[in-house]
């Protein structure tokens, strides 16, 4: 037996590759697989960074890595077991200052241990043909051409599918500003804290090692570490939430309003986090929030982020938000945080872009068009509704808005924004503010 077969696999390349087995096999989702995982192998520290970016990196990037993996390979059959091993030796390669013989030993070792010795020396040859390149070279080499085909050159390039290229282009409205978002798909977005009013400050937050967002006077973004750890997030008084989620939280809490303002409504509230925002404001208000979501299991999760808002203040139910439990005209604000294709979230999730088909969306804009038409009828006259997304799909967002403004004689809009992760740091939160005629 050769010296190299008794070598034992790095810990932290292992658990990165029961990752992608786990996403590829089980479709399970890369962050809530990851935890586990990373328990498993007992990694921590930088162990546990390693695996992460390590998975996030090879699971986000394939759709540049298959093309270089292909162009190296003499046979075009691959195992997708070999496959996996593959991108994570690509990944650091090409996007990591992983040194190449480091790359290329542990893969093999990988390969070996996972596999079996028969895809070593494929793997061995593919990733020294890999190394022997950068990854502008690489680009040039599998992308199309970019004057030829500018979307098709930064599908590949950026690691987007094609299709998805289109729509961001078309939310954009230009392609000036398209790589550059498709960049910051590519990468993780630093923690952001919520101090939900009432309950915790964003001094208690700064505290714990943070920098006030701009926008949103209740965010903080966490230098490092484990969010979890802090005691206000512990305690339910704080959460982890994305700026954009807050200032769409915000645009419903704040929308002027004249008359009562005493029933708020979040139609599709899990899993929770603008719900426990608007449920410690609505708290503050003398207001109270019915917080509706239509999975028991999600509308569980809504339950448990809003557990530290006084009792009263907010009600949980689980309920179709399509044929409502509640008499019509009956809420003065009611939030409207739509199931969506989640395009303007791809940095939080290296696996979503691959999940999603554009059939997806069509489907998702008949459910949004109903779900924004019942939250105007749950409103009263006078009563302002929020309708928000995650997506800056065009026929998701300013589609939906402008269908339903066209078809209703009852409502007026009062404003519009779309967020995006290049420009403003946060995910590409849509949101619109309607008010039903007095
Ligand atoms: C974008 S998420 C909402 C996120 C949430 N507002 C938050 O900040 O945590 C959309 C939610 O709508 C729920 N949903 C889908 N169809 C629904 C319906 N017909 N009625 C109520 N909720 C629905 C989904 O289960 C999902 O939890």
């Amino acid at each position: 037996m050769s010296e190299r077969r008794h070598r034992p696999v790095d810990r932290a390349r292992r658990a990165a590759l029961d990752v992608l087995t786990a996403v590829r096999v089980d479709e399970a989702y890369a962050n809530l697989v990851l935890p586990q995982v990373l328990r498993k192998h007992g990694l921590t520290g930088r162990d546990a960074a390693l695996a992460t970016e390590l998975a996030s990196g090879a699971i986000r990037m394939h759709g540049l890595y298959d093309p270089v993996i292909d162009a190296c390979l003499t046979k075009p059959r691959l195992q997708p077991e070999v496959r996996d091993v593959l991108r994570l030796g690509t990944h650091q390669l090409l996007s990591m200052r992983v040194p190449d013989h480091a790359a290329i030993s542990t893969s093999v070792d990988l390969v070996r241990a996972t596999v079996g010795r028969g895809p070593s020396g494929l793997v061995n040859a593919v990733l020294r043909a890999v190394s022997r390149r950068g990854l502008g070279d690489w680009i040039d080499e599998v992308a199309p051409d970019r004057a030829a085909d500018p979307h098709g050159h930064l599908a590949v390039a950026r690691s987007h599918p094609r299709w998805v290229v289109d729509l961001l282009a078309e939310a954009l409205g230009a392609d000036d500003e398209l790589d550059a978002l498709l960049a910051a798909d590519n990468a993780a977005p630093r923690v952001t804290l919520v101090a939900r009013p009432g309950l915790a400050t964003v001094e208690e937050l700064e505290a714990a090692g943070g920098t006030r967002t701009a926008r949103s006077p209740y965010g903080v973004v966490l230098d490092g570490g484990d969010p979890a750890a802090v005691p206000a997030v512990a305690e339910g008084r704080a959460g982890v939430q994305d700026e954009g989620s807050q200032l769409v939280a915000l645009a419903m809490a704040d929308a002027p309003l004249e008359g009562r303002d005493e029933r708020w409504l979040d139609l599709c509230a899990g899993p929770g986090g603008k719900a426990a925002l608007l449920a410690a404001l609505a708290e503050r208000r003398g207001a109270s929030l019915l917080a509706n979501e239509r999975q028991p299991h999600r509308a569980a999760l809504v339950s448990s982020a809003v557990r530290a808002v006084p009792a009263g203040a907010v009600h949980v139910v689980a309920g179709d938000g399509m044929r409502p439990a509640w008499v019509p005209g009956t809420f003065d604000r009611v939030l409207v945080d739509a199931p969506c294709s989640g395009l303007g979230a791809l940095r939080r999730r290296p696996e979503s872009r691959w999940r999603r088909a554009p059939e997806d969306v069509e489907e998702l804009v008949v459910l949004q068009q109903v779900l924004l038409d019942g939250a105007l009828d749950a409103v009263r006259p006078g009563g302002v509704v929020v309708y928000a997304t995650c997506s800056p799909v065009v026929a998701e967002t300013s589609g939906i808005v402008d269908a339903v403004l066209g078809r209703r004689g009852d409502t007026d809009e009062v404003e519009r924004f779309q967020l995006w992760p290049h420009r403003d740091g946060t995910d590409a939160m849509f949101a619109a503010t309607l008010r039903r005629r007095a």
